[in-house]
């Protein structure tokens, strides 16, 4: 399990992290969501040992981050920081080490993953000769060279095209069933939504949604109301009390409604509609609850 107790970050006087605590259970995918500066990078450094709270304190399977603890850590970070005259090979090799991996064992696993990750002509060219997407696969892999069994990903698909991000969810899915506890962060909520059973989201350092997502969205009042029929009034739906929204994309409707109790009245005046062809009352999504939270489009952020 990964504890993250009371942890307050300062650069200077100004307070990065403020008093955030989380914990990830063994196999669990946890989400750190936030605005650009929330904190999420520095949490990270914090959990990986390379900042020190000046208070609160983090433990991973009960012990305090050290270097014996870090050789059991997976890194991914957010910046491009990958030594780029290196060769592919030279770099993992370099990464690998440093986890006191044997080189056998290294050169055996990057060749597993160059293969898995369909860039096995890149392992002799220089980390800059590779496009931002390909840089991002040996990201990924000099965190998994040493087989983690905690994977700290700081916006793991950023730069991706859709099949990569498929290939990275397949092995981050793959790493959760070996048991290994993962946390990671991503601006796109959707990722989120549907990889985690918890988060935290920050905002200026400190929590401010933290738990089981389904809780967080059961506690959110808030509903949407899908339709598609003909006619519909957007005035006469806005004048119904409890209604704060009602919007078209393409064909359907979106009508925002205060809470579930609204959607009865709503229904009376749909079915008088022409031609229905939908009805559905949904929760909200985690991205409006987020901007209605944070009170800015986190996915613009
Ligand atoms: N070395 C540093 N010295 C001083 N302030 C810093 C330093 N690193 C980060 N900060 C500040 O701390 C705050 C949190 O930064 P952090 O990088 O953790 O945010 P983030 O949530 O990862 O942001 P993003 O989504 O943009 O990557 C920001 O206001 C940032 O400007």
């Amino acid at each position: 399990m990964l504890e993250v107790k009371n942890v307050t970050l300062k650069y200077g006087d100004f307070t990065a992290v403020d008093d955030l605590s989380f914990e990830v259970e063994k196999g669990e995918i946890f989400g750190l969501l936030g605005t650009n500066g929330a904190g999420k990078t520095t949490t990270f450094r914090t959990i990986m040992g390379l900042l020190y709270p000046s208070s609160g304190y983090v433990r991973y399977e009960g012990d305090f981050v050290s270097y014996e603890t870090v050789d059991k850590i997976g890194y991914m970070i957010e910046e491009r920081s990958l030594l780029t005259k290196l060769t592919v090979k030279d770099l993992i090799l370099y990464f690998g080490q440093l986890k006191n991996v044997p080189v056998k064992t290294i050169l055996e696993r990057l060749d597993y993953w160059l293969k898995r990750f369909n860039i096995v002509d890149y392992k002799m060219k220089k980390i800059k000769e590779l496009s931002k997407g390909n840089q991002q696969k040996i990201q990924f892999i000099s965190a998994l060279i040493n087989e983690p069994s905690l994977l700290v990903l700081d916006e793991p698909f950023s730069g991706l095209d859709v099949i990569n991000i498929e290939l990275f969810v397949e092995v981050i899915r793959e790493y959760q069933q070996k048991g290994c506890t993962i946390i990671f962060s991503s601006h796109q909520i959707d990722h989120v939504e549907s990889f985690c059973e918890r988060l935290v989201v920050l905002e200026k350092g400190k929590s401010v949604i933290s738990g089981l997502i389904k809780d967080v969205k059961n506690d959110f009042k808030k509903h949407n109301i899908k339709v598609i029929a003909d006619g519909l009034d957007a005035e006469k739906v806005l004048g119904i009390p409890g209604v704060f929204g009602c919007t078209k994309d393409s064909k359907e409707w979106t009508i925002k409604i205060e809470s579930e109790d609204v959607a009865p009245s709503v229904f009376d005046y749909i079915k008088t509609l022409e031609n229905l062809r939908k009805y559905d009352v949904e929760q909200a999504s985690l991205s409006e609850i987020f901007i209605a939270k944070v009170g800015k489009k986190y996915e613009e952020a």
